[in-house]
C-alpha cells in the first residue's frame, strides 16, 4: 500500500455560498426554443444536444461571472431536458412498460423516447403530470411496480458533471433523492392492488449507491440530493418516512467510494427528520429558513447547515442583514454554516435586466435569479470577511427595504379604512334556500343545465390581433372590434348549440390572472419574466407589490356587449382571489390573506358593477384553490379558512337572484371538501370526466345541497367524446346527484382546443343531455 491510501486528504469543505439549482429554460427560453423545433421534426436530436450544451455552458460562465466559485462545488449541476423526476426515473430504468421498446440495448433512451414518456404517443399516455409541493411547477409521475427494473440506464448526470469539469467547472451534480423520487411516484399499471413504491426501496437505494460511485470516479467532491417530501405531510406514516430517511441515508453515508452528501430540503422545515438526517452521517443538510424557522435547541454540531436564506420562490429582494443573523443563529447551534437560496432559484425569472419599465424603484425591491445569486455571493462575502467588506451593499440593501415599506403604494389608507370596515355580515349570503327560489324564478333553467366554463379556443386571429394591438399595429378601436366579432361569432355558436347558460368566450384575456393583473393597481407584470410550468410551457406570473384597487370596471363591457346579443343568461366571468394569488408573484410583508381580502374587494365592486348591467350569473373561478394548500397538516386549516373566506368576501354581495358559480378543476376533493362547501357558491363546476365521475358520491354523502356541474368531458386532449360516453357518465353523476341539482358542463375551459373538436363534443354534450333529460 502506498502512503497516499493511508492518509487521506481532508475532505473538500463545503462552498461559502451556493444555490440550490438555476432555471434551465433559459434566458431567452432557448431550451423552450430547441425542445420546441426538435418535436416539430424541424431540427433533429444532435441540434438539440447542441443547443443544450451551449446552453448549460453559457449558465456555468454566468453563474461563475456572478461569484460562484467554479472551483469548489458552487456552481450547482440541475439541467434537465424536460424534468428532474422525470430524469430520475429514466436514470433509475424506470420506464412504464408501455413505452418499453423506447429503450435501446443499454437500457437508456434517447431524447425522442424521452419526450415521448413525457408527451405521450397515440394511445399510450404520457406519465401523469402534477404539481411539485406548493409551487407552479409541473412534474412527471413515475410508475413503479414490481416488474420495474431498476438499475443505473442514463450516462446523462455523470456526463454533464464531466462536460462542466472539461469546461473548467467543478460542479455540484444535484439530483432528486430516493425518497422523493418514491414517495411521489404511482403503482404501475401492472402492479397488484395495495402496492406502494416505497416497498421498492432497497433495489432503489443499491441505484443511487452505483450513481454515487459514479460521480465520485468521474470526480465530483458533492453531490446535491434534493429530498423536499421530508418536509410534507404526505399520506404516509411518518414514523415509516423517518425511518426510511434513517435507512437510506445511514445507508448511503457508509459507502466507500463516494463524494460528500449534501441533502437539501426546500419548501418548508424538516422538524423530526433534521435529527435523523444529522445522525445518518451526510456531510451537509439544506434547510429552507424562509419557509421555516431556525431550529433551536437542535444541536447541529459535527454538521454543515446550507441555510437557505435568500428566498428562492419569490422574487423580493433578501433583508441581508436578517439573513446573517438567521445564518449567526445556525452556527450558534454547532453547525458549520454556508448561505444558499431556500430553494432552486428556477421558480423564478432569470433576470431584471431588461425589466426597466417596472421602475427604478420598484425594480430596486426585486432580486431574480441573477440578482439572488449575487445576494448569496453577498452574504458569504460578509460571513468570511465580515460586514465591512460588503458595506455598500448593506446600505444599499436596507435603502431599498426602506423605500418600500415608505412606498405610498404599499400602504393605502382607503383600501385599509375599506378592509377595517368589513364585518362578517360582508362574508355571508341568505340561505340558500331563499337564493334558490330567487334564481329560479328569474331563469326557471330546465334540469341537467347546460353551460361551458368560460373560454372558447384563443384562435390565431385572436392572438395575432392581441400582438398587433400590444405593438401599436392596431388602435384600440380596432382592437375593440376584433375582440366584438369574436364574441358574436362565440354567442351564435353556442345558440346554435342550445346552451342554457352563455360565455362571452374570453377573447379579450391573454391570461386568467395577467388578464386582471394589468386592470388593477398594486400590480405591475414583466415583458420576459418567464419561469417554467412543466416540460417547455412556461408562464409570466404578475407581481403583485401594493395594495390592490380597481380603477374601473374590468369586465363589464365585454360582459355587457355579449349579452347584448343573445335573450339567453351570459354568465360573467371573474378570477377569484385565491388563484389571483398563486399565480402571481405576491408580496411578502403581510399575511396572504390580508392581500387575498384586498383582491376580493376588488372582485366585489365588480360584480356589483355587472349586476348593475344586467348579468344574472357570475362566475369566479378558483382552480389554485388546492394548489396553495400548505404542506404541513398543523398549516392547513388556518389556510382554508382565510381562503375560504375570501372568496366569501368576494361574492357575498351579490344579490339574491344573482347565482353564483364557481370552477374548480382537479380531482383530489377529498381533503377540501369542507372548504368547497364553504365557498357558499350556489352552483360549482369540477372536473370529472377523467376519474368518471368518481368523486360525486363523496360529495352526497357530504349532505352537499347547492348545485354542481361535474365536467363530463376532458379538454385536456383534442379527443371528442362521443354521445353515448357523455350519456354514460351523466347517469352516472345521476346516481349520486339529483337532477335538480345538476349541471353538465366540460371539465374546463376551450382556449387550449379547436373549433373542430369543441363543436363536435359541445353537439355530444347537448345530445347526451337531451337522451338523459328524456
Ligand atoms: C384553469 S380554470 C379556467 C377557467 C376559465 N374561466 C376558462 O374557462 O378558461
Ligand atoms: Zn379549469
Amino acid at each position: 500500500m502506498t502512503e497516499q491510501n493511508t492518509v487521506p486528504a481532508p475532505a473538500p469543505a463545503f462552498p461559502g455560498g451556493t444555490i440550490l439549482g438555476y432555471p434551465r429554460i433559459g434566458r431567452m427560453r432557448e431550451l423552450k426554443k430547441a425542445l420546441e423545433s426538435f418535436w416539430t421534426g424541424a431540427t433533429a436530436a444532435d441540434d438539440l444536444e447542441a443547443s443544450a450544451k451551449e446552453l448549460r455552458l453559457a449558465t456555468l460562465a454566468r453563474l461563475a461571472e456572478l461569484g460562484l466559485d467554479k472551483d469548489a462545488s458552487a456552481i450547482p449541476s440541475n439541467f434537465s431536458f424536460y424534468d428532474h423526476v422525470l430524469d430520475a426515473a429514466v436514470t433509475l430504468g424506470a420506464v412504464p412498460t408501455r413505452f418499453a421498446d423506447l429503450r435501446l440495448a443499454d437500457g437508456s433512451v434517447d431524447l425522442a423516447g424521452y419526450s415521448t414518456i413525457a408527451r405521450g404517443e397515440g394511445a399510450k399516455a404520457p406519465l401523469e403530470m402534477t404539481k411539485w409541493f406548493d409551487s407552479n411547477y409541473h412534474y412527471l409521475v413515475p410508475e413503479i411496480g414490481p416488474e420495474t427494473h431498476f438499475a443505473v440506464s442514463s450516462t446523462r448526470w455523470v456526463d454533464q458533471f464531466v462536460e462542466a469539469k472539461e469546461a473548467g467547472y467543478l460542479t455540484r451534480p444535484v439530483i432528486t433523492g430516493p425518497l422523493t423520487f418514491l414517495y411521489l411516484s404511482k403503482p404501475s399499471d401492472e402492479a397488484p392492488e395495495g402496492f406502494r413504491p416505497i416497498e421498492r426501496l432497497e433495489d432503489v437505494l443499491e441505484v443511487y449507491g452505483n450513481l454515487l460511485e459514479a460521480f465520485k470516479a468521474a470526480g465530483a467532491e458533492w453531490v446535491q440530493i434534493d429530498e423536499p417530501i421530508l418536509v410534507a405531510d404526505i399520506d404516509a406514516d411518518r414514523d415509516e418516512v423517518l425511518a426510511n430517511a434513517a435507512k437510506v441515508y445511514g445507508s448511503l453515508a457508509t459507502l466507500a467510494n463516494r463524494p460528500q452528501l449534501f441533502v437539501a430540503a426546500p419548501y418548508n422545515s424538516l422538524d423530526d427528520a433534521l435529527p435523523v438526517l444529522k445522525d445518518s452521517g451526510v456531510e451537509a443538510i439544506g434547510l429552507d429558513l424562509v419557509r421555516g424557522g431556525v431550529p433551536s435547541g437542535t444541536d447541529l454540531s459535527g454538521v454543515t447547515v446550507v441555510a437557505g436564506v435568500v428566498d428562492g420562490h419569490n422574487i423580493w429582494r433578501t433583508d441581508l442583514d436578517a439573513a446573517l443573523r438567521k445564518a449567526a443563529e445556525i452556527e450558534a447551534l454547532g453547525a458549520t454554516v454556508a448561505v444558499s437560496s431556500s430553494t432552486s432559484l428556477f421558480h423564478v425569472p432569470h433576470t431584471l435586466d431588461g425589466e426597466e419599465h417596472l421602475g427604478a424603484e420598484l425594480l430596486s425591491w426585486l432580486a431574480f435569479a441573477e440578482e439572488k445569486v449575487a445576494e448569496v455571493v453577498t452574504l458569504a462575502t460578509a460571513r468570511a470577511e465580515g460586514a465591512d467588506a460588503v458595506a455598500d451593499a448593506l446600505a444599499a440593501t436596507r435603502a431599498a427595504l426602506a423605500s418600500r415599506k415608505a412606498h405610498p403604494g404599499t400602504n393605502k389608507a382607503d383600501v385599509r379604512a375599506a378592509l377595517a370596515a368589513v364585518t362578517p355580515a360582508d362574508f355571508s349570503r341568505p340561505a340558500y334556500a331563499v337564493r334558490e327560489a330567487a334564481q329560479d324564478a328569474r331563469f326557471g333553467l330546465p334540469e341537467l343545465a347546460t353551460t361551458t366554463i368560460g373560454s372558447f379556443p384563443q384562435t390565431t386571429d385572436i392572438r395575432k390581433a392581441r400582438a398587433a394591438w400590444a405593438k401599436g399595429q392596431i388602435d384600440d378601436a380596432a382592437y375593440e372590434e376584433a375582440m366584438k366579432a369574436e364574441i358574436e361569432r362565440v354567442v351564435r355558436l353556442q345558440e346554435d348549440l342550445d346552451l342554457d347558460v352563455l360565455v362571452h368566450g374570453e377573447a379579450e384575456r391573454n391570461d386568467m390572472v395577467q388578464y386582471f393583473a394589468e386592470l388593477l393597481d398594486g400590480f405591475d407584470v414583466t415583458v420576459n419574466g418567464w419561469v417554467q410550468s412543466y416540460g417547455s410551457r412556461c408562464t409570466r406570473p404578475s407581481i403583485l407589490w401594493g395594495d390592490v384597487t380597481r380603477p374601473e370596471p374590468m369586465t363589464v363591457r365585454w360582459t355587457a356587449y355579449a349579452q347584448s346579443l343573445t335573450e339567453k343568461p351570459m354568465k360573467g366571468m371573474l378570477t377569484g382571489p385565491v388563484t389571483i394569488l398563486a399565480w402571481s408573484f405576491v408580496r411578502d410583508d403581510q399575511p396572504l390573506g390580508v392581500t387575498a381580502n384586498q383582491v376580493a374587494l376588488a372582485l366585489r365592486d365588480e360584480i356589483r358593477d355587472l349586476e348593475a348591467a344586467g348579468i344574472g350569473i357570475i362566475q369566479v373561478d378558483e382552480p389554485a384553490l388546492r394548489e396553495l394548500l400548505p404542506l404541513k397538516k398543523k398549516d392547513q386549516a388556518a389556510y382554508l379558512q382565510w381562503s375560504v373566506d375570501s372568496f366569501r368576501l368576494a361574492t357575498a354581495g351579490a344579490h339574491d337572484e344573482t347565482q353564483v358559480h364557481t370552477h374548480l378543476c382537479y380531482s383530489e376533493f377529498g381533503e377540501i371538501i369542507d372548504a368547497i362547501d364553504g365557498l357558499d357558491a350556489d352552483v360549482t363546476s369540477i372536473e370529472a370526466a377523467r376519474s368518471r365521475m368518481e368523486v360525486l358520491p363523496a360529495i352526497r354523502d357530504h349532505g352537499y345541497e347547492r348545485q354542481i356541474g361535474p365536467g363530463v368531458w376532458d379538454i385536456h386532449s383534442p379527443r371528442v367524446p362521443s354521445t353515448e360516453e357523455i350519456t354514460e357518465l351523466l347517469a352516472l353523476a345521476k346516481e349520486s346527484i339529483p337532477g335538480k341539482q345538476l349541471w353538465v358542463n366540460p371539465d374546463c375551459g376551450l382556449k387550449t382546443r379547436a373549433y373542430a373538436e369543441t363543436t363536435a363534443s359541445l353537439e355530444h354534450m347537448m345530445a347526451a343531455t337531451q337522451a338523459v333529460r328524456a
